[in-house]
């Protein structure tokens, strides 16, 4: 799915509305209609909705959704904020059509004193401002939205929580903003959405399709992407009748030290039950007992060092290699990392502490096979490619790496990022904070590179790498629990989520 800034899906508002054709009152309805069910569904008509309604067509939402709630026998009381103008168009409708219905107690509120008396069990309904918002809120709305999060009552928002912009909030006031318990947005997931700093704004999310017109999704152009199964199914490797192992390529992992031979063992089992053909892991010498006896299908290379990786083997029997779990960073690690990828000539997986290396060596980023994959968490981003301010400012820096060394930047969280050289940028939803949880980069780092093994293209091998590592461990919270998830669960269940994904 592509993702839009406000000021596009207003665009394609318009759009919807000149060649469905519909005309803006009965789109709105549409809108609020969706609205209005999931109300009905979440409460119960023992609670009273009321309703902050704004200027805009945000404040024509909420009114909507009242005289619908109310013809539904829900007890709805709305204060529509008075900017001293007129409202237009199908605000001005809706508060006509309000008043002629009768049954929803009416007020205009031009400042703070006029905000209602609510009960404990009332639900805030919040159309103050949706995507038409300019500016940070101030004066007297901003005010009407402190008074709202200061109330324990559970809010909803309507598109937007008032306040947030639906991309950059660098510049925002965040005190001004709606901290919603949850968020009812048309369409799309607003691109502001998928920041961690944005959950307390938006508390939880959903979109409600309503079906604007796909002439005019598929003509706006963006950059911006929300992977969905769909996309996915068509990235994942076929098995044909004859094929036999070497088809699935032949996979280098080079992971683990003295201690930390657990990252190995990690990251070799989701690169085979990623459906790699042929796996090699690269273990220091006092690692091999470990990798053969805990991971018997792969084969092993051994270090010349007891403990630390040192040297490469021949890289010749290898279509895909992978580096960085647990490796550490001493100096001879080091100096084998920048061999490595000096004479490896097809994409690589980097992660952890090959990351951390290029941090310190970042010439070593010019000289990246094009189009390898770097999968940071934002610690490693931040180490790479320095401090950034907020999550937006961190996806521009994303991408501008992407584009500047042609590879591609999987940057790790709740939704994961991934940048690809030509600017573009997915942004994946599977996953949950079970997944917080020593190990399971390594797993995503054995997946990617199990892929890439398979000559998956480097592009679809992150995305789908990424995609199939939060399925598998949705599944396995499922199964077991959030708390209870550990490492080696995502691998257990990447079975189940390749099932999913036929
Ligand atoms: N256009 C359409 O056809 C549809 C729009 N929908 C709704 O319309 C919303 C967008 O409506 P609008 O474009 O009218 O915008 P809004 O309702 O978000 O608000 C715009 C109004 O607020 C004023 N404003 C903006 N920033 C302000 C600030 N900081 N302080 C005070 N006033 C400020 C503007 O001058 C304008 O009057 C969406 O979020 C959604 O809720 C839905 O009804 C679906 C269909
Ligand atoms: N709250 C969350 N929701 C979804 N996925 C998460 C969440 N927290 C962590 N993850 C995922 O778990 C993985 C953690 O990777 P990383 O931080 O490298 O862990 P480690 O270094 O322990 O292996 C990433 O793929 C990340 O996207
Ligand atoms: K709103």
């Amino acid at each position: 799915m592509k993702l839009f800034s406000t000021k596009q899906i207003a665009g394609i508002d318009s759009f919807t509305i000149e060649h469905e054709p519909v005309s803006d009152i009965d789109l709105m309805e549409r809108a609020a209609l969706q609205i209005t069910n999931w109300l009905v569904q979440h409460f119960s008509t023992e609670q009273k909705m009321v309703f902050f309604a704004g200027p805009g067509n945000n404040g024509g939402d909420a009114l909507a959704i009242a005289r619908q709630l109310a013809g539904l026998d829900y007890q709805c009381e709305v204060c529509l904020l008075d900017f001293r103008k007129e409202l237009k168009g199908s605000p001005a409708t809706n508060w006509k059509r309000l008043q002629e219905q009768g049954k929803v107690a009416l007020s205009k509120i031009k400042d703070v004193d006029g905000f209602p008396k609510v009960a404990a069990n009332d639900v805030l309904l919040d159309g103050l401002f949706g995507s038409g918002l300019s500016r940070p809120l101030e004066g007297f709305p901003a005010e009407i939205v402190h008074k709202m999060n200061a109330l324990p009552n559970t809010t909803v928002a309507i598109d937007i929580p008032s306040g947030l912009m639906g991309e950059n909030n660098s510049e925002n006031i965040l005190e001004n903003i709606v901290r919603a318990d949850f968020t009812l947005t048309f369409q799309f997931p607003k691109i502001s959405f998928l920041f961690a700093e944005n959950e307390l704004f938006t508390g939880n999310w959903q979109v409600l399709p309503i079906g604007l017109h796909p002439g005019g999704i598929a003509k706006t152009p963006s950059d911006f992407f929300f992977v969905e199964k769909e996309d996915v199914k068509e990235m994942i490797p076929r098995r044909t009748k004859f094929s036999h192992k070497g088809t699935f390529g032949h996979a280098l992992l080079v992971a683990g030290s003295y201690g930390k031979m657990g990252a190995s063992v990690l990251a070799s089992k989701a690169c085979l039950r990623s459906g790699v053909g042929l796996l090699t892991s690269h273990v220091p010498r006092l690692g091999y007992s470990i990798i053969q006896t805990a991971v018997p299908e792969a084969m092993v290379s051994i270090d010349e060092h007891d403990s630390i990786f040192t040297g490469i083997p021949d890289l010749t029997p290898f279509n895909a290699v992978g580096v960085g779990p647990g490796i550490g960073r001493k100096k001879n690690t080091c100096k084998a990392l920048c061999d490595l990828i000096k004479q490896f000539r097809s994409p690589m997986v980097l992660d952890a502490d090959a990351l951390n290396i290029l941090s310190e060596n970042k010439e070593l980023l010019r000289e990246l096979p094009e189009n390898s994959i770097l999968t940071p968490h934002p610690g490693e981003f931040e180490r790479l490619a320095g401090e950034t301010a907020d999550s937006w400012e961190r996806i521009q820096v994303q991408r501008q790496m992407a584009k500047e060394f042609r590879v591609i930047v999987v940057l790790k969280g709740a939704f994961t990022s991934v940048a690809l050289p030509d600017g573009r940028l997915f942004f994946n939803a599977t996953g949950n904070p079970g997944m917080a949880t020593a190990g399971s980069g390594d797993s995503l780092t054995g997946i990617i590179l199990g892929l890439l093994a398979q000559r998956v293209c480097p592009e679809y091998a992150a995305i789908a790498g990424v995609f199939l590592h939060g399925l598998a461990g949705d599944i396995a919270a499922g199964r077991i629990s959030e708390n209870a998830l550990i490492a080696g669960d995502i691998t257990n269940c990447l079975g189940k989520a390749f099932l999913e994904l036929k």
